[in-house]
């Protein structure tokens, strides 16, 4: 794996010439970043902006790696939908990457991962025969399937039931552990748990809010994280009410 280079975006998005977001955001490399914020403000936008893919707005800014080398084929990027191809069965979906470049795919490594999110007896399976969690869970082993050291994560737990969501929580923080993760989510206890940086992101500012101190993972009922949990769920009640 080649190393976790860190990522700056600073600019501006304008959105049918109005301005959505004028961001100044720097991802620490190899650190887990958390971005928070209301619904629309333009988190998903910030990612597809680095991934180079169409956001329907215009960008004005820069967006740079820390060791100024391209970021092409650097990142992996688990979106909001699944995105999981129907006709394909779950571990071949697991393996797309590999497919789509004509390379070999490392089967025993895609049934690893089945086994880590907890699917081990649904591999031969189409996407269309599990549920939206199991869906939810298979875009994730996609994702660490690649092995990249950057990567993308927009709501990966948001259909999960709370154990599960912790499992995978844990999963994906020991897998990841060293990479450059960009986590998009909209609960602060994910957030306080998992975060190296946690960044609030409103159209104004994307401002850092401070962490605990002790470092992620962090346990569940540990009073520092719950205590940040709480400031932070207050601060998204008061500063973006519905
Ligand atoms: N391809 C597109 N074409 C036009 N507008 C878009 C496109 N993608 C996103 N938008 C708009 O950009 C704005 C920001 O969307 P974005 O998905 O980045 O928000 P978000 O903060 O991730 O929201 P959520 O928390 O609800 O996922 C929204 O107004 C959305 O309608």
């Amino acid at each position: 794996m080649s190393t976790s280079a860190g990522i700056t975006i600073c600019g501006q998005h304008h959105l049918n010439d109005q301005l959505l977001f004028d961001a100044n955001l720097c991802l620490p490399g190899g650190k887990w970043t958390c971005l928070l914020g209301r619904s629309g403000v333009g988190k998903s936008t910030i990612l597809r902006l680095i991934l180079g893919l169409e956001t329907g707005g215009t960008f004005t800014g820069r967006i740079t790696a820390s060791d100024d080398a391209p970021l092409d084929n650097r990142i992996s990027y688990m979106a909001q939908s699944d995105l999981l191809l129907p006709w394909l069965s779950v571990l071949d979906n697991i393996c797309i990457g590999a497919r789509l470049r004509g390379t070999a795919p490392d089967i025993a490594r895609a049934q690893k991962l089945l086994a880590r999110v907890g699917l081990c007896a649904h591999g031969h399976q189409k996407p269309n025969a599990l549920s939206g969690g199991m869906r939810q869970r298979t875009a994730l082993a996609r994702t660490l399937y690649e092995n990249r050291p950057i990567v993308f994560l927009d709501e990966p737990f948001s259909a999960l039931d709370a154990g599960t969501r912790a499992d995978m929580q844990e999963l994906a923080a020991e897998v990841l552990h060293g990479r450059t993760v960009l986590l998009v989510t909209h609960d602060p206890a994910e957030a306080a748990r998992l975060a190296d940086q946690i960044v609030v992101m409103s159209a104004s500012e994307t401002r850092i809010w401070p962490t605990p101190n002790s470092p992620a993972l962090r346990a569940i009922n540990d009073p520092e994280t719950l205590d940040c949990q709480a400031r932070l769920l207050a601060y998204l009640r008061r500063e973006h009410p519905t």
